[in-house]
């Protein structure tokens, strides 16, 4: 292996910008020519690409999105589109591809392995967390930390209205934001995809929590239940209490990651490129019990994920 690329695809995620640094001087420190693809696999398509080196990633560790420019490409879904895509890595000399995004692209980077032979590391950067073989993807402790943030100054102003505030977070089908910020920041009902919830049970937690004297009463929900501003109404209707919704949306994707985010992406993008050193190909590197890992793409890809009920379940105890 004399030449590799890396790509960042899907949704930004903070820390992004931590792996591609370490993928680049990790694979400088083994030898190797770098060549970042701008744009996703759009751009690997279009040939927007460019040679990378030590200085090109300095100055990005701590910098939110991603300096290669990331995108969903449609194009890349067809058959047609990925044997675009496949001459052009031929034309450039690139043997090895690093992708950093979510199920989505590692999807792709599975379908170049298996119809070009092309060799292929994924690594998880999304802020879902919503990769079943890995404790934690890249982004999702940054998002935490920026919902908390959100939701401290909600309860502010919603223990001086004395007000239900309902805050719609991302995730797409997965509820872990919703789930971990429900429980750092203390609210007192969190709603996610993966637990049934009863809306009657709901009111009358409210009601419950306004009698027995709590000023506030804060409910996390995940985007892939929704209906932040419906729920409110017939929240208020119900329950006779004021009750607003905010729905944080992008602000959750951007800034600084934390420390986590930046030993995660560093740890993860050094990896990647040992793998492709071995001649490994068609794997995912991840974390587990604080252990850098990596598995097969297609076994991670087919992983169902679950949910963490213990959580769940603590939150509401706490929360009372
Ligand atoms: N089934 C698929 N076949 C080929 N490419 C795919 C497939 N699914 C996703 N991709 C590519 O990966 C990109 C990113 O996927 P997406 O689901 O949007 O984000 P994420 O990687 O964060 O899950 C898509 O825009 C598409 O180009
Ligand atoms: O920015 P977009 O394209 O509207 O996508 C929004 C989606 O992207 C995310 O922020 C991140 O998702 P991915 O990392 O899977 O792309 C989801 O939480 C959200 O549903």
């Amino acid at each position: 292996m004399r030449t590799i690329g890396v790509l960042t695809s899907g949704g930004d995620a903070p820390g992004m910008n931590a792996a591609i640094r370490a993928v680049v001087r990790m694979g400088i420190h083994k030898g190797l020519r770098v060549m970042g693809i701008q744009r996703g696999y759009n751009g690997l398509i279009n040939g927007e690409i460019y040679d990378m080196n030590r200085a090109t990633v300095s100055d990005i560790i701590q910098r939110g999105g991603t300096i290669l420019k990331t995108a969903r490409s449609e194009e890349f879904r067809t058959e047609e589109g990925r044997k675009k895509a496949y001459n052009v890595l031929k034309v450039f000399g690139i043997e090895g591809l690093v992708v950093i995004g979510g199920d989505g692209s590692f999807t792709g980077a599975q379908k170049l392995s298996q119809e070009f032979g092309l060799k292929t590391i994924g690594i998880p950067g999304t802020i879902d967390n919503d990769l079943a073989y890995t404790d934690y993807t890249i982004g999702f402790d940054t998002a935490q930390n920026t919902v908390l943030d959100a939701i401290n100054k909600l309860r502010d102003t919603s223990t001086s209205h004395e007000r239900v505030s309902i805050v719609e977070v991302m995730g797409r089908r997965c509820g872990d934001i919703a789930l971990y910020t429900g429980l750092a920041g203390g609210s007192e009902s969190i709603i996610i995809p993966e637990e049934d919830y009863n809306f009657d049970e709901l009111c009358k937690t409210i009601i419950e929590g306004k009698v027995r004297g709590k000023l506030h009463n804060l409910i996390l929900l995940a985007e892939g239940v929704g209906g932040a501003e419906e729920m409110a109404k017939k929240i208020q209707d119900v329950t006779g209490i004021d009750t607003r919704a905010t729905v944080l949306g992008h602000i959750q994707r951007g800034g600084s990651p934390s420390a986590f985010d930046r030993v995660l992406a560093s740890r993860l993008g050094a990896r990647a490129v040992e793998l492709l050193c071995e001649g490994k190909s068609q794997r995912v590197v991840g974390i587990k019990d604080n252990k850098i890992v990596d598995i097969d793409i297609n076994e991670a890809l087919a992983m169902k994920r679950e949910s963490n009920r213990e959580l769940y379940e603590l939150a509401k105890i706490l929360s009372y």
